[in-house]
């Protein structure tokens, strides 16, 4: 019997055909809801899953009895629903590593383009505006030398920290789950409580995933706690951040400007005040949006899809505990 994989997001002509040589391939390139009647039915019969930016609910496992793997083209798997695919044995796979270096360019631009004002003095230039040598109202803050708070050192975190230790002569201080030795000795990189790390840090730059545990980690005290010239940097989820304190914060001046990829709702309303504000460079979401990056990380969950419905372990599995059930 043919298994059957739904792919739920754009795939390279190639990938598709990888995929087309082993398994009957259901595709949806552009795929606004889990409600649609024809990914439902294909659903049905699916052994395999593959895509990204769409919530995967618990109740949606019931409509794919099937199923023996999702592979997700993201590393970030916070709107899977983890717990019950393991209970059923369904295989969650995602795509670290092949990303972790251009999103850490993504994390320090964000850092360069809010420190410099950046995007505020293009629009400065576009607009005709540049009528005289620029003086004080149009500087901005020094990156080389200042205090780079991570929160969140893994694989991105360690990506962005060892840019502003090695790149920019960055003191780097981290707050993490474990203690990280190998990137003290490397970086002189320094652990403390994220109270201590708010309180000293030029930048404070979030990569840390979203959970329980981290959904809203900065809100009204958090920003309270940090320098009124910090500024704020987040490349991991919006929901770690509690967005109207964030926008209150930026107001009244307790933080000096922020920088961010994600935000609470993505996409991002035009109603929300953060790109209308000249001290936020808004991004969106495009951590690990290049097009080397993005066919890597889509050839990855094509590995991983093709390795678990021929038996096999896959390269990336996050729910270890599905695997040892098989
Ligand atoms: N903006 C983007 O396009 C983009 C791209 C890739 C990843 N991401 C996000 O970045 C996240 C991190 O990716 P990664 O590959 O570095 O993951 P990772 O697992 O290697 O690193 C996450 C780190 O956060 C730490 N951590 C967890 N909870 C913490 C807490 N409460 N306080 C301090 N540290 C904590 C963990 O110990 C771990 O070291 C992903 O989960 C994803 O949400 C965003
Ligand atoms: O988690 C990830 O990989 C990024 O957010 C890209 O979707």
């Amino acid at each position: 019997m043919t298994k059957r994989i739904v792919a739920f997001s754009r795939l390279k002509q190639p990938q598709l055909d990888q995929l087309r040589q082993e398994f009957h391939v259901d595709y949806f390139e552009h795929l606004d809801s889990t409600e649609d009647a024809t990914f439902r039915e294909a659903l049905g019969k699916a052994h395999g899953l593959i895509g990204s930016s769409l919530k995967i609910p618990a109740s949606l496992l019931d409509a794919a009895p099937h199923l023996e793997a999702i592979a997700t083209i993201s590393v970030g798997y916070d709107n899977y629903p983890v717990e019950e695919m393991t209970r059923r044995g369904i295989l969650l796979c995602n795509t670290p590593d092949v990303l972790t270096e251009t999103t850490a360019d993504t994390g320090f631009l964000l850092i360069m383009a809010t420190a410099r004002r950046a995007i505020e003095l293009a629009e400065f230039v576009k607009r005709g505006d540049w009528q005289a040598g620029i003086g004080e109202p149009q500087f901005g803050s020094d990156v080389h030398g200042k205090t780079l708070g991570m929160v969140g050192m893994g694989r991105i975190g360690a990506a962005i920290a060892r840019r502003g230790a090695l790149g920019f002569d960055m003191k780097v201080l981290y707050s993490n789950a474990s203690p990280k030795p190998a990137l003290e000795s490397a970086l002189g990189a320094e652990r403390r409580e994220l109270d201590a790390l708010l309180a000293e840090s030029d930048f404070v730059c979030v990569t840390v995933p979203l959970t329980p545990e981290t959904e809203h980690l900065f809100g009204a005290r958090e920003f309270a706690l940090m320098k009124p010239s910090a500024i704020f940097v987040n490349i991991s989820r919006g929901k770690v951040v509690d967005e109207p304190s964030l926008i209150a914060a930026l107001e009244k001046g307790e933080i000096h400007a922020a920088g961010l990829d994600v935000f609470e709702q993505e996409p991002l309303s035009p109603e929300s005040p953060l790109p209308h504000m000249a001290n936020v460079v808004a991004l969106p979401h495009i951590g690990s949006a290049t097009h080397e990056t993005r066919l890597a990380m889509a050839q990855r969950a094509v590995d991983n899809i093709r390795l678990v419905l021929k038996g096999k372990r896959p390269i990336s599995l996050v729910n270890e505990a599905a695997w040892s059930r098989k």
